[in-house]
């Protein structure tokens, strides 16, 4: 069955700092998930309690109709690896990590872990504690792969880990979506090099939803625009304009929301029509709007 999960009202704070603020969003079926956000917008706090991690102080977090906290039934089918790579006992090793995952993963694939090891360069008699921090995301990468959880969520598990062993997670990750579909949340910094993977996009800002948009047509709505400052004017009327920049005569324009027929007037102005990244979209979006 594929999961459906429903955060509601979600709210996390901590003392007096809010973290999340009433987020509501529902993750349905198969999909490998972008979830962007400026450092401290509350990326972590997010899916650590999508884990069953840590309490809500309001608001609800369900699978399946079922509420994640404190319900083993639920968390067992959810698996978050953190930034932290805080994954066993430092005095461990990776042989006895991926015991205690094969122990607590009911979809657990041995081989597939050891085959993961080698494409990591990790070594089974390893000692946790002495691996680099590199490393140490690697094993993340390898115990969040090889679980196939129902729910897999990888907390900026990049940290450290070098170019290609980055790209060897990322081309594992979407072989093994392929063959396995299952509903993956992977937040990041690094747009640009994991956007190809999202089928959809999740932004936050200041602990609330700013986007929430299937990739493709996240792509297909945004646009820049360049020419004339007068034409510009003209055509972006209507338009949800996000930035703009001038030079001399000429202004540059980043929107999103465009339809074509708003576009075509934009040609009909003779400017200059071009794609907006994810990356921009990002930026320009959770460019404002202070924390409180
Ligand atoms: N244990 C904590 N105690 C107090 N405040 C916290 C704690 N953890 C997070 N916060 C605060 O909650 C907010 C959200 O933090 P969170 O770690 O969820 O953000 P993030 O999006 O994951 O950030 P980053 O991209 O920098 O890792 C921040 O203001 C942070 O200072």
């Amino acid at each position: 069955m594929s999961p459906l999960l429903t955060i509601s009202d979600l709210a996390v704070r901590y003392g007096n700092d809010v973290a999340i603020d009433g987020l509501s969003l529902t993750l349905e079926g198969h999909g490998i998930h972008g979830l962007l956000g400026r450092n401290g917008s509350g990326k972590s706090s997010l899916l650590s309690v999508i884990a069953g991690l840590r309490k809500a102080t309001a608001g609800t977090v369900m699978l399946d109709g079922q509420p994640v906290f404190e319900n083993e039934a639920a968390t067992t089918r959810i698996c978050l690896i953190r930034e932290s790579g805080d994954t066993v006992e430092d005095s461990e090793t990776i042989a006895t990590a991926l015991r205690y995952a094969a122990d607590m993963r009911p979809h657990w694939d041995q081989a597939y872990a050891e085959r993961l090891l080698g494409t990591f360069g990790l070594e089974r008699k390893s000692r946790v504690g002495k691996l680099s921090r590199g490393q140490r995301s690697a094993l993340g990468c390898v115990l969040g792969l090889a679980a196939r959880s129902p729910v897999t969520l990888f907390d900026e598990v990049y940290l450290g880990l070098d170019a290609p062993s980055r790209y060897a997670f990322y081309e594992a990750l979407l072989a093994d979506y392929l063959e396995h579909p299952r509903l993956i949340v992977l937040s990041t910094h690094l747009i640009e090099e994991v956007a190809r993977l999202f089928s959809d996009v999740i932004i936050i800002h200041c602990g609330k939803l700013v986007l929430r948009e299937d990739a493709e047509t996240m792509t297909t709505r945004g646009a820049s625009l360049i020419g004339p400052a007068d034409a510009i004017g003209r055509a972006t009327l209507g338009m949800n304009v996000l930035a703009e920049r001038s030079l001399g005569p000429t202004r540059s324009v980043a929107v999103y929301g465009a339809t074509e027929t708003l576009l075509d007037r934009a040609r009909d102005e003779g400017l200059e029509i071009g794609p907006l990244s994810l990356q921009d979209l990002f930026v320009h979006l959770t460019a404002q709007g202070d924390r409180k």
